[in-house]
């Protein structure tokens, strides 16, 4: 009998039980993960988090105390030139030399790839408005993050890592410039992978979202289901809480707070149980209200973080 079921193309990042410690502290703690080919992963967490130390140990430019890491099917700590030609990285802060042209940047940059494409490079350039004459020094932060995109493709790269590329921009040129990223660069099924702490552009441009707190990596999933899992019921009583109402502890809720008639609580893949719970404290109303990103996530942080990973068992359903 003949197999007619497609190959599935392997993850283009795996990552399995990578460990960084610091003076003895793990910055980076167990942390697993999988990106598919051709998704847009946003890398979620606050300062310190550890993803800049998670991207360098892909990049292998830190090695881990344990795990280990895989990009386009790859063992990191062991790739070849080939392989690592077909990804891409940029670095925090766009590191570039200041007293070079565009031009120079460019003459650098090519001859450390075989592949190289020229056209799109100038293209891209053109689309931006950075005149290949223009000295990097005179360039502003949004303008020599558009250059080092512009470099970061050039070669074609089925996989792109950038960590914060848009640290210090203001928020019309991030906007500008993820836009173009993501317009530019996933084509022809590449994958992104960029951390940020702006939850905004996250939500806007990425397909799945990693979530960094304290070296853990509490929430992967895609977009779309974190921000759908996470709710607040807002419980109105007829008399002031003052903390004399509590929800019931259990699965799923990962946070409350009363505001004068009111108990906030916040729960991550909301279900009958928690509704049920909810009327058994016998308010006037129960109000459900999704949240954006950005108000997730600060809930969310705000919270216990040994009560996390609240996501894993929705992610096995999904799988
Ligand atoms: N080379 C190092 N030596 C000692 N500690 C380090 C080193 N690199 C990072 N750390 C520590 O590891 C933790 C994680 O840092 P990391 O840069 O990975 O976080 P981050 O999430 O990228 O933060 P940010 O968003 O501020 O860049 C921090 O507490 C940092 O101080």
């Amino acid at each position: 009998m003949t197999d007619l079921a497609q190959p599935v193309p392997s993850p283009a990042i795996e990552v399995q039980g990578l460990t960084k410690y610091y003076d003895g502290k793990a910055v980076v703690n167990d942390v697993s993960f999988q990106i598919p080919t051709g998704c847009v992963f946003g890398f979620l967490g606050c300062n310190g988090a550890g993803k800049s130390t998670t991207t360098k140990m892909l990049m292998g430019m830190v090695v881990p105390d344990s795990g280990s890491a895989k990009l386009l099917g790859h063992e990191v700590s062991t790739l070849d030139p080939q392989v690592r030609e077909r990804i891409a990285y940029i670095a925090e802060g766009h590191p570039l030399y200041s007293w070079m042209s565009i031009r120079e940047a460019i003459r650098f940059t090519k001859p450390f790839y075989k592949k190289w494409n020229q056209e799109l490079l100038e293209q891209v350039l053109e689309h931006f408005g950075l005149p290949l004459t223009r000295k990097i020094r005179r360039l502003s932060k949004g303008q020599q993050a558009q250059v080092s995109l512009a470099l970061a493709i050039a070669p074609q790269p089925e996989l792109l890592i950038l960590d914060d590329p848009t640290l210090g921009l203001d928020a019309v040129v991030r906007r500008e410039f993820l836009e173009s990223m993501i317009q530019i660069i996933q084509r022809e099924g590449r994958t992104i992978m960029f951390s940020s702490h702006i939850l905004g552009d996250v939500e806007r441009v990425a397909d799945r979202i990693g979530i960094m707190v304290d070296g853990r990596l509490q929430v992967d999933c895609t977009t779309e289901e974190f921000k759908q899992s996470v709710s607040k019921l807002v419980l109105e009583f007829d008399r002031p809480v003052n903390g004399s109402i509590a929800f019931p502890e259990c699965k799923g809720v990962v946070g409350s707070r009363s505001i004068l008639n009111q108990l906030e609580v916040i729960i991550v893949n909301l279900n009958d149980e928690h509704r049920l719970l909810a009327e058994r404290l016998e308010p006037k109303q129960i109000e459900t209200e999704s949240m954006n990103l950005e108000d997730s996530f600060l809930e969310y942080t705000r919270t216990n973080r040994n009560s996390v990973p609240v996501f894993v068992d929705q992610l096995k359903s999904h799988s």
